[in-house]
């Protein structure tokens, strides 16, 4: 998969060269390319952005710069891209949007700050049939997509192939299997008095799979209702309704 992310602040993207997703990189999994926007501006103030039409606070970015800039770095690579544009108004990423992502050859991101792109950037790359999608990390305010990128990037490539040293811990984490996980531990089986559920120690693998079944259903009744509202209707088997 190849990833390119626009920005006005190129070195904002710098963690994704780190660790996991580094060595993804290192691997030849993924091919990550940053570019400046405003390697796209013509005038000597580099101006990305200007007021709002209509007035109101904050500023735009202006639809000529995006417009080169999506352009060039399209051009890069004739593989076929989907434009993903982080915005507060923007569709909910979730797991699945990572999930669905991870079957492209080619992310394009495209960092606003938080009042936006000129809209008129998206609908010229939509009436020519590129894929763009307009989506939000979550309903909190930032000042700009790149934060968001991080958050999409990390959750896409971890689930790329060959990407997580065991693919099974990506089928089992939270959202997989729709519940949240439940508590994890490890060594040492008491530490400051606490000890860790005897179960765990059992060796018992049908207890403890039910054990931990259990957990989740717990924290996910207690923290996320709306999950547990949403879980397809064979998802529960009788043992989880006992619960
Ligand atoms: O993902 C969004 N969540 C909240 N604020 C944002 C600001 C700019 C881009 C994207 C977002």
């Amino acid at each position: 998969m190849r990833i390119d992310v626009i920005t006005i602040f190129p070195g904002y993207l710098a963690p994704l060269r780190e660790a996991l997703l580094g060595r993804a990189i290192g691997a030849g999994l993924v091919d990550l390319a940053v570019h400046d926007l405003r390697s796209w501006t013509r005038d000597v103030h580099q101006a990305v952005d200007d007021s709002p039409y209509g007035g109101g606070p904050g500023m735009v970015m202006r639809p000529q710069v995006w417009g080169e800039a999506l352009d060039a770095v399209l051009a890069l690579d004739e593989r076929p891209a989907r434009i993903v544009v982080p915005t507060p108004a923007g569709r909910p990423f979730t797991q699945a949007t990572a999930q669905a992502w991870t079957g492209e050859e080619r992310l394009v991101f495209a960092c606003g700050r938080y009042e936006g792109i000129d809209q008129r950037v998206v609908d010229d790359a939509r009436r020519r049939d590129l894929p763009v999608d307009e989506v939000s990390i979550g309903d909190y305010v930032l000042v700009g997509g790149e934060v968001a990128v991080l958050v999409m990037v990390e959750a896409v490539v971890r689930l790329l192939p060959g990407v997580l040293g065991n693919p099974a811990s990506a089928q089992q984490d939270s959202f997989s299997d729709g519940l949240l996980e439940g508590p994890a531990y490890t060594r040492p089986e008491v530490w400051r008095g606490l000890a860790v559920p005897e179960v765990l120690r059992s060796g018992n693998h049908a207890k403890i799979a039910r054990w931990r079944r259990d957990r989740a259903l717990e924290r996910t009744a207690q923290r996320r209702p709306d999950l547990l509202a949403a879980l397809p209707e064979d998802a529960l088997d009788d043992a989880d309704r006992a619960f």
